[in-house]
């Protein structure tokens, strides 16, 4: 029997360009520390059920292996194997999953159900397209420390788990290893990708595929929407250098399709200013990604954070003058520059949602503590992160050096990980780069 194993992929934010990449300009996504976490314990080959228990969205819930419709998707016209590019999903198949959908969370609110059948779409997707009826009996459980639906790509890294998780039981994934050439390790994360997306596209309809790239391969990507409807070129950027972030959530509620026809109808309104706040952003983006894959281009030096914080805050003025900032986000900005310790913008949509402070490194730590206070008291909801980490990672067995004395380490069961009480435990107990010197989480790391 396999042993009880781990997966865990990050969240992001957009770093540079969000709007303008509405238009045609690129924009640059980055991971953050904040991440989604997967448990797989194997059952005895007694059982044969298979589990999701999601306690973040309160789903809990279970199926017989046999009794899931194998023969839709092992079909020759259907079939699809872990190698495939699927870049659609098939409506046959979609409508086979109907049936095991509708027996979930029946007594569950509207929009609780809602939730509950996006992450349970995803997975049966995936489990039937990748797996067999000669599939051992699972659970799966998963805890994230992300908010889910902040704009932070919760899906994606949900995604992202579960494709790793059901590759690697398939034994169809060599390595994490730590000296992985790192073409092969390229190739294990575009398999891997290649079915979150697929999950994305169960839980979105019609994704972009950045979040699922940028969590999957970790560090940032730059990503161009396409003319005529085709998906996004999306570049992964491995120079992208790990930063301390400070994000902080406003609190209020935003809707990206608000926010862009904002934009939409003041480039009706004043088309030429408009056209030149997107090409400044533009210019803002390419000037981060010169810099970060100049050869020169050194992380430890203060003059080029320096530098990046600076486009930081330009990039946050331009959206400020598309009209996508809000007082919430605005009064953040306000806080963080009156402290003088770091550089601040809004991300993503705006309107709302998050803001994204990168920190000075020489900031003074009292100044720090007053901010967060501050922060605090005004209601906001922040998170100490990290911009710029692994992708994804596995734990193979589920079992970590965490300082206690069980000898040859302390096994993560599934009970001890769903009992942490709180995100914080979820770290403490598993945290990927939580302890520095923790051995046990591996990663591909293409160069
Ligand atoms: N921790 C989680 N547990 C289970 N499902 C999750 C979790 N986080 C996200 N999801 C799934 O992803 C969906 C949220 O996606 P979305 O609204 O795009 O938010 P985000 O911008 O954070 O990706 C949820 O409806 C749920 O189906
Ligand atoms: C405003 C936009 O550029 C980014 C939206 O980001 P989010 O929905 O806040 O994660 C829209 C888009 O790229 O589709």
């Amino acid at each position: 029997m396999a042993p009880a194993f781990m997966v865990s992929a990050p969240g992001k934010v957009i770093v540079f360009g969000e709007h303008a990449v509405v238009y045609g300009k690129p924009a640059m996504a980055a991971t953050i520390s904040l991440r989604s976490y997967l448990h797989v314990t194997t059952l005895s080959k007694s059982h044969r059920t298979v589990s999701l228990r999601f306690p973040d969205i309160d789903l809990d819930h279970t199926w017989d292996i046999e009794t899931l419709p194998w023969d839709v998707f092992s079909a020759p016209s259907k079939k699809k194997y872990y190698y495939d590019r699927v870049t659609s999903l098939d409506q046959e198949l979609v409508d086979a999953i109907k049936p095991h959908l509708s027996v979930v969370s029946p007594n569950a609110s509207p929009d609780a159900r809602k939730v509950h059948h996006a992450s349970a779409f995803a997975f049966l997707y995936l489990y039937l397209s990748l797996g067999s009826p000669k599939s051992s009996a699972c659970i799966y459980t998963l805890r994230s420390t992300l908010p889910v639906g902040a704009g932070l790509g919760s899906s994606a890294s949900i995604c992202v788990c579960l494709s790793t998780a059901l590759l690697l039981q398939i034994r169809t994934l060599a390595g994490p290893h730590a000296d992985q050439p790192s073409d092969e390790s390229e190739v294990q994360l575009e398999r891997i990708n290649r079915w979150a997306f697929v999950g994305e596209m169960c839980i979105h309809g019609n994704p972009s595929g950045v979040d699922n790239t940028v969590s999957a391969g970790g560090k940032a990507v730059v990503y161009k929407r396409e003319v005529s409807g085709r998906p996004p070129t999306v570049t992964p950027l491995r120079a992208f250098p790990e930063l301390p972030l400070l994000l902080v959530n406003s609190r209020h509620p935003r809707s990206t399709g608000t926010q862009v026809a904002k934009v939409g109808a003041l480039k009706e309104a004043h088309p030429t200013v408009t056209n030149q706040l997107l090409d400044a952003i533009h210019e803002v983006t390419d000037s981060a990604y010169k810099l970060l894959t100049s050869p020169d281009y050194n992380k430890d030096d203060p003059a080029s954070l320096q530098y990046l914080g600076e486009l930081i805050q330009i990039n946050h003025g331009l959206l400020t003058s598309l009209g996508v900032s809000h007082p919430r986000l605005e009064r953040i900005r306000e806080l963080v520059d009156y402290a003088g310790i770091g550089w601040t913008k809004l991300t993503g949509a705006g309107g709302g949602g998050c803001a994204i402070t990168i920190l000075k490194p020489e900031a003074d730590v009292e100044k720090v503590k007053g901010l967060m206070d501050q922060l605090d008291a005004e209601g906001f909801e922040r998170f100490e992160t990290t911009l710029g980490g692994d992708g994804v990672g596995v734990l193979w067995p589920a079992v970590l050096q965490n300082g206690t004395d069980e000898e040859g380490g302390e096994e993560i069961d599934q009970e001890k990980f769903l009992n942490a009480p709180d995100t914080a435990a979820i770290e403490d107990l598993v945290g990927v780069g939580v302890q520095e010197k923790r051995d046990g989480w591996k990663f591909w790391r293409p160069t």
